[in-house]
């Protein structure tokens, strides 16, 4: 065996052809030799991707070893298939030449991973919702990721959750010393509590408040992992390409970071929620408060509900204002894909945080800084329309692979705006339609998208005013609202920590829960967003509905990082 400071060489043994091993600079190789001693194929793979090295023949299912000889070694690595989006655990089974020669390999691999990685995670802090999807959160985790954390000599501490909030909770109360990241097996839902966890602690630790829109956060360091295990998964889609619970272990697992754009929703100066994913009124309310009837049926219930609220056609008169990204920069109709190592998203990093102390890692919340991204022209849009929806990301998912935005970026500090006016119901078909083909869903009359930094959403005065004063007027004459029984148990509430305790905020839930209320006791049962009064839908934001119409949103770029880094163009190996 020859070993210098940059390289390991020595023959091994692959069944019974002959190779030579090389560990040099990022990449371990391994290349046929023949029998008139002439090279042939190479397989190489990144130090980084290393998932683990183990004396012996080692089975991946079992972990254990098939054959105890002191000549072999099993390394594992990260295998892409198909077209590279989707990974799984390759194997290989070393055989050398002596116990000694066996004994230097696994100690330079284990070595060279510590040096090229230094980021992996060592123990991380697991969420698992039992009820999330198809309901197989528990078996996910237990069947396909613990063994491969355990053979990456990952430790992890594993939450199984009994009610709504808890791991959001968990992030925020309790200590965390010693986890390098947090994890949650399932939905987009469990995916939005880590994020208002992981938030909510890093502004609580560097005594920022969330309630002021004008503020700078500070970015989080701790790590979000997301095991798809949920009904619709689109950060985990819209991140990785794909849902796939190995391959999200396999990012997990080698240390990836992808930084993520968040959109802080606000009612007057108080947060109502984050999101990441889509923030929309209309259409993809309606959809969503008609599902949450139907949560019975699962996954289905969107495509249900979908069809349901379609056929209402309804649309709605808003007021939308919002502040323009610099269009130089990027465009949402530029047909370009936020892909991994995006050069947009990198250099926006600049622009994000000028003031980066780098020998401190400390970001700067001076206000004015943060004014600065917040500095330009608003434009002020009024109109009827079938939806109006923002997102920071393109979120894409199985059921729009192309997403809502195809050409919005991770990490750009940005989100498109995408306000689809009042048409006929073929139009609107077309445009949801688009949303499933490679088709432009912008190219159409009736769409206009922009790429913005902040939003602002209020009610047209006049035509809004009257069935507004008819709507509250009919709340007010509910006393016993399910809302205010809601109330007298906060923790079915979201946020409690951040937007419960205002009292604005509750009273827009109490307004939601009348309005319920009063459907039903007339008996509405079916459809009932053709019930509502004419002039107000619900937002959904990221799968929830947010207790207030007036809202307004504003981007925070790269505030949270996830254990993923984006979708990679094809890279068989
Ligand atoms: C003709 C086929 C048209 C298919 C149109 C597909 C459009 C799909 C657009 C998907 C956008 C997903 C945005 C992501 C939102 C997530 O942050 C959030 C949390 O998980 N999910 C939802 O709110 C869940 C919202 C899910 C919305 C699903 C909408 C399904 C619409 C079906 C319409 C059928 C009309 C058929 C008329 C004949
Ligand atoms: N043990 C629990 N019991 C009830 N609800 C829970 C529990 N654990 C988590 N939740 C809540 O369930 C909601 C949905 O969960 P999740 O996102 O995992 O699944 P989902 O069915 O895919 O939903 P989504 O439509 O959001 O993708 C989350 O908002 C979460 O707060
Ligand atoms: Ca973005």
């Amino acid at each position: 065996m020859e070993i210098d400071s940059v390289r390991v060489e020595s023959s091994v043994w692959i069944g019974n052809k002959r190779y030579k091993a090389l560990l040099s600079g990022w990449y371990f190789s391994w290349t046929e030799i023949d029998k008139r001693n002439r090279e042939r194929k190479t397989i190489s793979v990144p130090v980084s991707e290393v998932i683990g090295v183990k004396e012996g023949r080692v089975e991946i299912q079992t972990q254990k070893k098939v054959e105890d000889t002191d000549l072999d070694f099993t390394l594992f690595y990260v295998k892409r298939n198909g077209h590279g989006l989707s990974w799984s655990l390759g194997r290989t089974q070393f055989c050398c030449p002596s116990r000694g020669v066996r004994d230097q390999w696994t100690t330079q691999l284990r070595t060279a991973l510590k040096t090229h990685s230094p980021s992996r995670p060592h123990r991380l802090l697991v969420f698992i919702n039992p009820f999330g999807g198809k309901k197989r959160g528990k078996q996910i985790f237990h069947s396909l990721v613990a063994p491969l954390f355990e053979l990456a000599g990952i430790s992890s501490h594993v939450v199984v959750t009994e009610r709504a909030n808890q791991a959001r909770d968990y992030i925020l109360k309790k200590d965390l010393t010693g986890f390098n990241g947090v994890i949650c097996v399932g939905g987009d839902g469990m995916f939005s509590e880590l994020l208002h966890g992981v938030i909510g602690r890093t502004q609580q630790e560097a005594g920022v408040s969330e309630h002021d829109p004008t503020v700078m956060l500070q970015p989080c360091d701790l790590h979000i992992g997301v095991i798809p295990a949920g009904s619709t998964d689109c950060v985990c889609f819209a991140t990785m390409g794909i849902n796939d619970p190995v391959t999200s272990t396999l990012h997990i697992i080698i240390g990836d970071s992808q930084p993520l754009d968040v959109c802080s929703v606000h009612y007057q100066n108080t947060l109502v929620r984050y999101s990441v994913s889509m923030v929309g009124y209309g259409f993809y309310g309606d959809v969503l408060a008609e599902s949450e009837r139907h949560r019975w049926m699962g996954p289905l219930r969107y495509d249900y509900s979908g069809f349901m609220v379609y056929l209402c056609n309804r649309s709605y008169p808003g007021l939308v204002q919002y502040l323009p990204a610099d269009s130089h920069i990027s465009s949402p109709r530029d047909k370009t894909r936020c892909l991994s190592g995006c050069r947009v998203c990198s250099e926006s990093k600049e622009r994000l945080f000028p003031h980066f102390d780098s020998s401190s890692s400390l970001y700067s919340t001076n206000v004015s800084q943060c004014n600065s991204e917040l500095e330009g022209e608003w434009v002020t849009i009024e109109g009827r329309f079938k939806c109006v929806s923002l997102t920071c990301m393109s979120s894409s998912c199985p059921r729009s692979p192309e997403g809502l935005s195809p050409s919005a970026h991770l990490a750009d500090g940005t989100a498109d705006l995408i306000m689809v006016r009042e048409t006929n119901p073929l139009g609107f078909l077309t445009f949801l339609h688009r949303h499933t083909t490679k088709q432009d869903q912008f190219d159409l009359p009736f769409v206009e998208v922009h790429r913005v930094k902040a939003v602002r959403f209020s009610l047209p005065p006049g035509e809004a005013e009257e069935e507004e004063e008819e709507y509250e007027k009919q709340a007010d004459r509910e006393i016993q609202t399910s809302a205010e029984r809601e109330l007298e148990d906060p923790e079915k509430l979201f946020c409690g920590n951040i937007a419960g305790q205002s009292q604005q905020h509750l009273a827009g839930w109490k307004e939601r829960g009348s309005e319920t209320s009063r459907l039903k006791r007339q008996g509405f049962a079916c459809v009932p967003c053709c019930t509502k009064p004419r002039s107000v839908s619900v937002w959904n934001c990221d799968g929830e509905i947010l207790p207030h119409t007036e809202i307004s949103c504003r981007v925070h770029g790269q505030l949270v990082r996830l254990f993923a880094r984006g979708i990679e163009t094809s890279t068989m190996q």
